[in-house]
């Protein structure tokens, strides 16, 4: 048989990339890195994050500025093996099928990388060096607030000290920190150099598929605080009849949610949203009643999922019509692909420019269905392949995802009008049954 890719370009086996951050405390690097990481994933391929700090504090819980210092030995020693630990493990996970190690640390002088380098080479693994560089007072500020006062190494510290303490740790970094091929003699490493967040971005030798990829997200991220907005759009007449797919209007009911959607938006934000819908009608009628002033913007990748030769059926009709189809749904819905149609995988994959667009722009309010905002939310919420396809999404529901430095916060902002449930359990054919309480939103 023809070797495979995972349907998305590669071939796991032969593919083993180690992503290097490199820059100094307080510059994002964490954040690109769990970023990098959830993307990934979110297109099946295995990737995960090795974080030094974490080893580090294995030996050093609440170290002081000082520990931080290239002038102490001790700490020299403590930090070196630490690295050393969270290298060994990467590796050890590549033997395990790990595609996209990812080495969270600060490496900020020439013979640390050089020392990574040579060390994840001699394994066989390709290493592309990813810094951070950011010389915005600001910027610098909100992540020392935001992240470092959270950070474990000063748990139960005044804020206002372990704040003091961490610039004086940045302070002993900056001493002995040198941007990537600086001098000019790092010119044969692969890597990309990201300039306060996006503003500039310098791309040296980079070479695969694989590679250009995580380039291109990364190129793509931006830190400036926004949200995203995520709504079904209003009941529709299918919905009514539980019958999928299709392109029905709106029933009564969903006209009403179409009309109280600016308000719930409007309760949610101060700022103008710009509007994604799907081409079906019950999007953009969903949409048509926001200001006049919200840009709106219909993308074919927002359709919802193509059930092929399922498509207008009831549950019980396919159940009937095509039994083994009906199981074999349920016993893995992410892989299962309609006949003619289209599985969870499929819908990840056409929403991939959706996700890079959606990382460069700021305030979203994307109006879509059932299927595709599952896909959607699991980008956002690390949802697994298992769980997505289950997730309730209910009608009439608006939600906003803002992304945090660890990760997303969810508020729901739910119109008091009434719609039918769509969601399905397992093995069931109702027409309409109440979400199972785990899980969803
Ligand atoms: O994957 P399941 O759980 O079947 O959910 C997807 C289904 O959701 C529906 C409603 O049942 O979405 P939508 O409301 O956008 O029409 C179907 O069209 C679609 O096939």
């Amino acid at each position: 048989m023809a070797p495979r890719t995972n349907g998305v370009g590669i071939r796991p086996e032969e593919t083993r990339i180690c992503v290097v951050m490199v820059g100094l405390p307080a510059r994002g690097k964490s954040y690109i890195a769990q970023k990098a990481q959830r993307y990934l994933k979110w297109l099946s391929i295995p990737a995960a994050t090795f974080n030094v700090g974490n080893y580090r504090r294995n030996d050093a819980p609440h170290p002081s500025a000082d520990f931080f210092d290239t002038n102490n030995a001790e700490g020299e020693r403590k930090r070196r093996a630490a690295a050393e630990a969270a290298v060994a493990d990467m590796m050890k996970w590549f033997k395990s099928g790990g595609v996209v190690g990812i080495l969270d640390a600060t490496n900020s002088t020439k013979e640390r990388r050089k020392w990574v380098l040579d060390r994840i080479n001699q394994e066989g693994v390709d290493v592309i060096f990813v810094e951070s560089k950011c010389d915005e007072e600001e910027l610098i500020m909100a992540n020392i607030r935001d992240v470092k006062t959270t950070s474990p190494d000063y748990q139960g510290q005044d804020p206002e000290q372990a704040a003091l303490d961490f610039r004086n740790r940045i302070r002993n970094y900056e001493k002995v920190y040198k941007t990537i091929n600086a001098d000019g003699d790092e010119d044969h490493l692969t890597y990309l150099k990201i300039m306060n967040v996006g503003r500039q971005v310098i791309i040296n030798r980079i070479q695969d598929y694989l590679q250009s990829r995580i380039v291109y997200y990364l190129m793509n991220l931006h830190i400036r605080p926004r949200s995203v907005w995520l709504s079904r759009h209003g009941e529709s007449m299918l919905n009514l009849e539980g019958r999928i797919g299709g392109d029905a209007d709106l029933s009564h009911r969903g006209e009403e949610y179409a009309l109280k959607l600016p308000e719930l938006v409007l309760e949610s934000s101060d700022r103008p949203l710009t509007v994604w819908t799907s081409t079906l009608k019950r999007t953009i009628a969903t949409a048509r009643h926001l200001p006049k002033h919200y840009n709106q913007l219909q993308w074919k990748a927002l359709d919802e999922l193509d059930a092929g030769v399922c498509d207008g059926m009831t549950y019980q009709e396919i159940a009937d019509m095509y039994p083994e189809d009906f199981q074999a749904r349920d016993e893995d819905k992410y892989n299962y692909r309609y006949r003619g149609g289209e599985s969870y995988r499929d819908v990840v994959i056409r929403l991939e420019p959706i996700i890079m667009e959606l990382e460069r722009s700021e305030d979203i309010l994307i109006i879509s269905h059932q299927a595709v905002i599952r896909c959607i939310y699991a980008y956002f919420m690390q949802k697994t392949q298992e769980e997505s396809p289950w997730v309730p999404v209910p009608l009439h529901t608006l939600m906003k995802l803002t992304p945090r430095a660890y990760g997303t916060e969810v508020q729901i902002y739910k119109a008091e009008v009434k719609a039918v449930s769509t969601w399905r359990g397992k093995g069931s054919t109702a027409k309409h049954e109440d979400p199972k309480p785990e899980g969803g939103v």
